[in-house]
């Protein structure tokens, strides 16, 4: 029989917005009761059909490394940033600083450059458009990108939903525009029921089209794009999206 191929899926954001949660949800298909704090990285694996129901239907694994968000372990987190071809942004719906933080996640992983790096890890103005070439478009080399992961997909995904829907009930929340403006699918849920990724549901479509999306870049898009082409079509994207500076807006109790 055949090796199965896999490709390798980071899922990442502070601690405590639920990542071991939703990753044990989306590999288990069952929520867990106690998840217990993640030091360094833990990883779960998925089966998944690409295509399905296709003639292109194909089965790969699907490598979840839930990354422990604890600021004690930003420096040796980046043991974990290699060849990665997915990336998972967690939020927690009821915490507006789990949201604003998703672009230093990003940072973490796509910057080659140490100066980037600090940059964003100081909290200064974040502009999500610089990122949006991991998905579509923007100009990465500034902040010292590797033009190989000009193209990797990304998901986000906005947790305990249960517990904010208590708070919009309170006219404090919106909905999101970080995906939006990086050119990612969203989805929102609450990872401690099982119905919430249940088969047919949009969000568990979304992120079975998302895993779709890392298998094609990962072993398909090469074939159809070469290095030159894939850069020609970044380059004329960069050119016509406009630069317009983001600020979140998920949250508006400020
Ligand atoms: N109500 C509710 N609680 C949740 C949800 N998702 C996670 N939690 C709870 O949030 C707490 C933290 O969840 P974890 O999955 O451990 O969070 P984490 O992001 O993996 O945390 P670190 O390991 O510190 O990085 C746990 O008590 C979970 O039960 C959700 O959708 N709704």
């Amino acid at each position: 029989m055949a090796a199965i191929d896999k490709v390798k899926v980071l899922v990442l954001g502070d601690s405590g917005v639920g990542k071991t949660s939703l990753t044990h949800l989306i590999t288990q298909n069952e929520p867990i009761s106690n998840p217990s704090w993640t030091v360094g990285c833990t990883v779960e694996v998925k089966l998944h059909e690409y295509k399905e129901g296709t003639p292109q239907q194909k089965t790969y694994f699907i490598e979840l490394w839930d990354v422990g968000g604890s600021s004690n372990h930003r420096n040796s987190r980046c043991v974990f940033h290699n060849s990665v071809h997915g990336v998972i942004l967690v939020h927690d719906l009821c915490n507006k600083k789990s949201h604003q933080n998703l672009p230093k996640w990003l940072a973490e992983v796509y910057s080659k450059d140490a100066n980037a790096k600090n940059r964003y890890s100081d909290g200064d103005e974040f502009d999500p458009e610089q990122f949006a070439g991991s998905s579509q478009c923007g100009d990465f080399m500034s902040f010292g990108f590797n033009l190989d992961e000009f193209k990797t997909p990304i998901l986000v995904i906005g947790t305990k939903l249960d517990l904010a829907e208590q708070v919009r009930s309170n006219n404090s929340y919106r909905s999101s525009s970080f995906a939006e403006d990086c050119g990612a699918d969203e989805i929102t849920l609450d990872c401690r029921q099982k119905s919430s990724l249940a088969a047919g549901t949009s969000s568990s479509v979304k992120i079975s089209r998302f895993f779709d999306k890392v298998i094609e870049m990962r072993y398909y898009s090469r074939e159809i794009l070469s290095p030159l082409a894939v850069n020609s079509a970044s380059a004329d994207k960069r050119r016509t999206f406009p630069t317009t500076t983001v600020s979140p807006k998920f949250y508006h109790n400020d």
